[in-house]
């Protein structure tokens, strides 16, 4: 485990991606992909990083499709992997990003249930917001199976939340629409029910898994649901800007190293 997680941070520290590490595990067992995780999400608080929730990945067909797998996972969200609408993502923070549009929820309460219901969850749940995942790989060219990406914090690089909450009685969020762009140029589209069928439903495997796991979702804990589409390559320069209905616009920049530091 230790191998594993030393050689992912490292890939992540250095910005030099690492060869994959599904060889350095048992083969196909994912309870040892989590063990890693756990440990650098562990080494994270030890050093002062402030845990704020969880993120679900492999939602969607088609990132399903994308990386050849056939299942969700999930990843940990530090405070420190935020970024605020406005500030743009400086050049050289991730290796490989790509880009993709989600619901986030933002619970009031504890979901503390093996089999949560949709009640359950509507009542726990403070807010909704769109967001922005931005995935990273610090496995080189992508090249991931099921154990990567999970050892891999679920490919989790950054985050960026819009600003105006929505109460749930408000969207459908099954029926939402997405639609991201990238530099004006529409890049991804699905809606809710490309995302496990609903990002509610997604919530719900979350929260029971975790309650299996005897760490369960708590009051205040921010959960990105999945992405309601297919992944978009990001590069210096880029914009991207993300519609879901029902929720509002979220929007990111990348920097380029050309004009970082320059006055605006
Ligand atoms: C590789 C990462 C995939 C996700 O984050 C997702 O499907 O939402």
């Amino acid at each position: 485990m230790t191998e594993v997680a030393d050689a992912l941070e490292e890939a992540a520290r250095t910005g030099v991606p690492c060869a994959p590490v599904r060889s350095l595990l048992p083969a196909a067992d994912i309870g040892a992909a989590y063990a890693v995780q756990r440990l650098h999400v562990e080494r994270g608080i030890t050093a002062g990083r402030r845990l704020v929730g969880r993120k679900i990945g492999l939602t969607s067909p088609a990132v399903q499709r994308q990386l050849g797998v056939d299942r969700p996972d999930f990843g940990a969200l530090f405070a420190d992997m935020a970024v605020p609408e406005g500030q743009p993502i400086a050049p050289g923070r991730l290796l490989q990003p790509k880009v993709e549009a989600e619901a986030a929820l933002v619970l009031g309460a504890d979901l503390p249930y093996r089999d949560p219901t949709v009640a359950d969850l509507l009542r726990a749940t403070a807010f909704a917001l769109p967001a922005l995942e931005i995935v990273d790989s610090r496995i080189a060219d992508w090249d991931i199976t099921i154990v990567d990406t999970v050892a891999d914090n679920a490919s989790c690089g950054l985050y960026v939340l819009g600003g105006t909450p929505v109460p749930l009685d408000r969207v459908d969020l099954r029926a939402a629409t997405m639609s991201l762009t990238r530099n004006g140029e529409t890049v991804s589209e699905g809606t809710g029910a490309d995302c496990l069928g609903s990002p509610l439903t997604a919530a719900l495997w979350l929260a029971s898994t975790l309650a299996g796991l005897g760490d369960p979702l708590r009051a205040g804990d921010l959960v990105l649901t999945g992405a309601l589409g297919p992944m978009a390559r990001a590069a210096e320069g880029d914009e991207f800007t993300a519609h879901i209905e029902g929720l509002g616009t979220v929007t990111t920049a990348f920097a380029s190293a050309a004009t970082e530091g320059a006055a605006v």
